[in-house]
């Protein structure tokens, strides 16, 4: 099972998280506590291995802007985590990965009509559109196509205490933490550790 840390802002733990064997990397360009700007995230990718994937977190972002910003910064994908629609999707031309916040089994349904690379299934959104720490009923997601499941990355209040328990009942492609890997607002190389430990340990339970 693959694993993202999203939410990176320093290129020391950006190169930390890389050592500890991550798959990819989130950078938040969309209004967040862990917001950064084009130039802070280009220079932190510049230096971190080619084979992490970096992914660029926006919020009904026109795109232009998204496309310039994925050309800037060498993102691998643009995460989607607004309200955008099936023809914004359809039409991005850089490779996308569409959030949906999961209230009910209705967002199998929404899911499976757009055109994207992956999709991600996270908590309903609150103040901010995501990196909200929540957790959602994972058991809305039992029926859901083995099509879709291969291309889904699992969010929302992920942590080392339930990590095991989501990957075993959902079984994604990929999952992805943001607020439970800070302590005091910050990245935790520690906590970080653990959870990709955790992630890595759930593909041979
Ligand atoms: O991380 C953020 O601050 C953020 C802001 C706006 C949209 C998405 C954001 N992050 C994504 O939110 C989910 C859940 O994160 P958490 O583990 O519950 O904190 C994850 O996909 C992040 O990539």
């Amino acid at each position: 099972m693959k694993v993202k840390v999203c939410g990176i802002t320093d290129v020391e733990t950006a190169k930390k998280t890389c050592e500890y064997g991550t798959d990819a990397l989130g950078f938040v360009f969309a209004k967040s506590k862990r917001q950064v700007t084009p130039e802070q995230a280009a220079e932190i990718i510049a230096q971190l291995p080619k084979h992490v994937l970096k992914i660029g977190v926006f919020v009904n972002e026109t795109p232009e802007r998204v496309q310039a910003i994925v050309k800037q910064c060498g993102l691998d994908y643009a995460q989607l985590h607004g309200e955008e629609d099936e023809a914004y999707c359809k039409d991005i031309q850089v490779p996308a990965i569409k959030a949906f916040g999961v209230a009910s089994p209705e967002a199998i349904q929404q899911a499976t009509k757009y055109e994207v690379d992956y999709v991600l299934f996270d908590s309903p959104k609150e103040e901010y559109h995501g990196g909200n720490g929540k957790t959602f009923d994972w058991n809305v997601l039992q029926d859901m196509p083995e099509e879709l499941r291969s291309k889904l990355i699992l969010a929302g209040g992920l942590s080392t205490d339930n990590v095991k328990e989501a990957a075993a009942l959902v079984r994604p492609y990929m999952i992805d933490a943001s607020s439970s890997l800070e302590t005091d607002g910050k990245k935790d190389v520690k906590k970080i550790k653990e959870f990709i430990e955790k992630v890595k340990e759930s593909q041979h339970a």
